[in-house]
């Protein structure tokens, strides 16, 4: 009786074991704890759960050691209006992490997509605008904290050519509203880990560079952030080589922050065509590769794991087929097993499932870049946060030859 109760907690975990032994079960997630990594883990929402199936699978730690809720920790769910904080969906799959023992990566605090138009709309001036963002950031941050392993604290602030996009928080409050985040998030909760996140970042090119601009700006502010979260949503056939990603990793850590995968999928014209899934196997396996080569890079997430609750096929038309789960929430053997080799050996011991030679994965180490110079402002410049001081900015106070930085007040400073 107690021997087979132990079997079924041990099986709800991922560990098989009979009265004498404890196994590790073979899986995406226990291959990448066995290369190294903190976990492999998989998006959800909140209306699949009533998936019975669906569930078990999420839960099978063997496979996921992580859960990111894809919508449920947003601004559009969690204060739909001013002051007014709602947690029932980001609790739930905070909960189901928490009792399948796996960590949380909390997703998302400042964006300008799902905003609530009373944010979006609001005609707010600068300072206000902060309080309202600072006072999101801190309430939400606070109810989870100690949950949360990774907060992605601020969402895609950049265009394809780097430079800022356009939102209600840039315009109003111009690239500080990035650090200004930051800190208040470090504030709520010191122990997680805070990352900038954001798509078509995982190979080099001027949205990478872009992204490495804003953790030197952050930094620069004095505020902390830990690491870089590349969406990867790719494309079969399209897919970065994994020395191109290895090396686009390389240029992030050398800026002294970690690296995630974290909204992972591969898609491709559907019906997807048998060589379309065996270039997939090779894209996903590239993609894990170039994580599995450098240290820092701590993990992967897939953008949910099955075609069933795929975002794909809503948002690009005519393309899906991009997850390593078919929408039987069958494994698709080729992709998932390109995956499971790709991070290497089984783990010693395990309930083994596959005996495919992992390939072999160099670390690539390129030259650390200089430490980011100190921006000086030109004559005339606005500054909307704290370029003179204040707010405990503490970056360059430095205005071109010539001109005077006057603090105006604590949010904004102008070179005169
Ligand atoms: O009707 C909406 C529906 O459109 C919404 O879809 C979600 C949109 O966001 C998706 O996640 C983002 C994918 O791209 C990256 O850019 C972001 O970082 C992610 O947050 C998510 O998967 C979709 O489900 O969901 C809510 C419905 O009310």
């Amino acid at each position: 009786m107690i021997a087979s109760a132990l079997t079924l907690l041990l099986a709800m975990t991922g560990i098989a074991a009979s009265p004498f032994e404890r196994r590790v079960a073979d899986g995406l997630n226990t291959r990448a704890v066995a290369a190294g990594k903190e976990y492999f883990g998989s998006a959800t929402n909140n209306p699949e759960l009533t998936d019975t199936a669906y569930v078990t699978g999420l839960s099978n730690t063997a496979d996921f050691g992580q859960i990111t809720p894809g919508n449920a920790m947003k601004w559009d769910t969690i204060e739909t209006s001013r002051g007014t904080f709602s947690y029932t969906k980001g609790d739930e799959i905070a909960s189901l992490a928490k009792k399948n023992g796996q960590l949380l990566r909390c997703h998302t605090l400042v964006w300008h997509s799902q905003l609530p138009s009373w944010v979006k709309n609001g005609g707010f001036d600068n300072a206000t605008l902060i309080s309202i963002m600072k006072n999101h950031i801190t309430n939400e941050v606070t109810h989870y904290k100690g949950q949360c392993h990774h907060w992605d604290v601020v969402n895609e602030a950049l265009n394809e050519d780097g430079t800022y996009r356009s939102s209600v928080f840039y315009d109003t409050i111009g690239p500080a509203y990035i650090p200004i985040a930051f800190a208040a998030a470090a504030a709520a909760d010191p122990s997680a880990k805070l990352y900038y996140n954001d798509y078509n970042i995982e190979s080099a090119g001027a949205k990478s560079t872009g992204a490495q601009n804003i953790v030197k700006l952050i930094k620069q502010y004095g505020a902390k952030i830990d690491g870089v979260g590349l969406q990867a949503h790719l494309i079969v056939g399209s897919t970065p080589s994994q020395s191109a990603q290895t090396a686009n990793i390389n240029a992030f850590v050398n800026l002294g922050v970690e690296v995630a995968y974290t909204e992972l999928d591969i898609r491709t014209t559907t019906p997807a065509t048998s060589s379309a899934v065996t270039q997939q196997a090779q894209d996903y396996a590239s993609t894990v590769a170039a994580c599995k080569a450098v240290s820092k890079c701590v993990g992967i997430t897939i953008w949910d794991y099955t075609d069933k609750y795929s975002w794909i096929p809503s948002v690009f038309s005519g393309q899906g087929a991009a997850l390593p789960w078919d929408e039987n929430l069958q494994k698709k053997t080729e992709v998932y097993n390109a995956i499971l080799n790709a991070w290497g050996s089984a783990p010693a011991g395990s309930t083994g499932t596959s005996t495919v030679a992992a390939p072999s994965a160099t670390e690539v180490v390129v030259s650390t870049s200089a430490a980011p110079a100190a921006t000086s402002a030109a004559a005339g410049t606005v500054q909307k946060w704290g370029q003179c001081g204040g707010n405990g900015y503490t970056g360059p106070t430095t205005c071109v030859s010539g001109s005077t930085c006057t603090k105006q007040n604590d949010y904004y400073s102008q070179c005169l």
